[in-house]
């Protein structure tokens, strides 16, 4: 298996504050790889990082072999790689199919005079916008909404909202930064279901989430963090059993539920 994205020794200091210290794992091709630990343990800095909303202090980020860890963000997502955010970043006074368009944008040609202008090229791209956005939007069932002001909507849809819009970039990689938070166990379960099925259209995903049973039932790898350092990583079942990862964040009672429900 190929690796998409290679971390090396990857540090990250706040000030007096290590928030990544010397971090270093890869995430191969076509896999769900979860990022878990306790509350303040690093793992936004983690995804912030990869995600150029800041550099590293320290250490490589490598994608296909092409070091990125100082590109700005619109590089990264034009070399493929998306992200939806914990604190959802939807323009509430546009429409669902609106929202999902913008996260195309990023990937046109033609400028903004041609586009002001509505010049032939210019159309022809807004026509396979159109039709781009609204393939993400039925891949995560809104389509009856698409017309609806994402401001309306409830947080279960606006979370299918920000996964539509971080596809719509077309990524190789994408980011989902806690996108289960606040929903309902029905909810959780669909998007349990979208996430293995963007895994199976050969899209890598990085998750990083508190719910573990999203975790453990969709991730073919988990890394651990504890206090800013790499603690474990391995299969749900090896991390379900590693005693540092027991103390440090699942909890006894954890261990113990998961061998009562196999
Ligand atoms: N911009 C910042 N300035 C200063 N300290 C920061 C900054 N961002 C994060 N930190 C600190 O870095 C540490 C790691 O925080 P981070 O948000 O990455 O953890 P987390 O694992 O994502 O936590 P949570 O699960 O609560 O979201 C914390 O001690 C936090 O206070």
């Amino acid at each position: 298996m190929n690796n998409l994205l290679e971390v090396q020794n990857l540090t990250k200091s706040f000030g007096g504050v290590v928030a990544n210290s010397d971090i270093s794992f890869t995430i191969e091709e076509g896999l769900i790889v979860g990022l878990i630990g306790p509350n303040g343990a690093g793992k936004s800095t983690l995804f912030n990082m990869v995600s150029a909303v800041f550099p590293p202090t320290a250490g490589v980020i490598k994608y296909k072999g092409q070091r990125i860890d100082h590109l700005p963000s619109f590089k990264i997502c034009e070399l493929g790689i998306s992200r939806t955010f914990q604190n959802l970043q939807i323009f509430k006074n546009m429409t669902v199919l609106e929202n999902v368009m913008v996260g195309h944008h990023s990937r046109t040609k033609s400028g903004m005079i041609s586009a002001a202008l509505r010049l032939p090229r210019s159309r022809k791209e807004e026509q396979i916008i159109y039709n781009a956005a609204m393939e993400q939007i039925k891949f995560v069932g809104l389509e009856d909404v698409c017309d609806v002001n994402a401001g309306s909507l409830p947080l279960g849809k606006l979370r299918l909202l920000e996964l539509a819009r971080a596809l719509a970039t077309e990524p190789q990689l994408l980011l989902l930064d806690e996108i289960a938070a606040g929903l309902n166990h029905q909810e959780t379960k669909e998007m349990s279901d979208l996430i293995k099925q963007i895994r199976d259209k050969g899209i890598s995903v990085f998750v990083v989430e508190h719910d573990m049973d999203l975790v453990m039932g969709i991730c073919d790898k988990i890394i651990v963090l504890d206090q800013g350092v790499k603690i474990a990583e391995g299969t749900p079942k090896e991390i379900q059993n590693n005693e540092k990862v027991i103390t440090a964040y699942l909890g006894e009672e954890f261990a113990e539920k998961m061998e009562v429900t196999g």
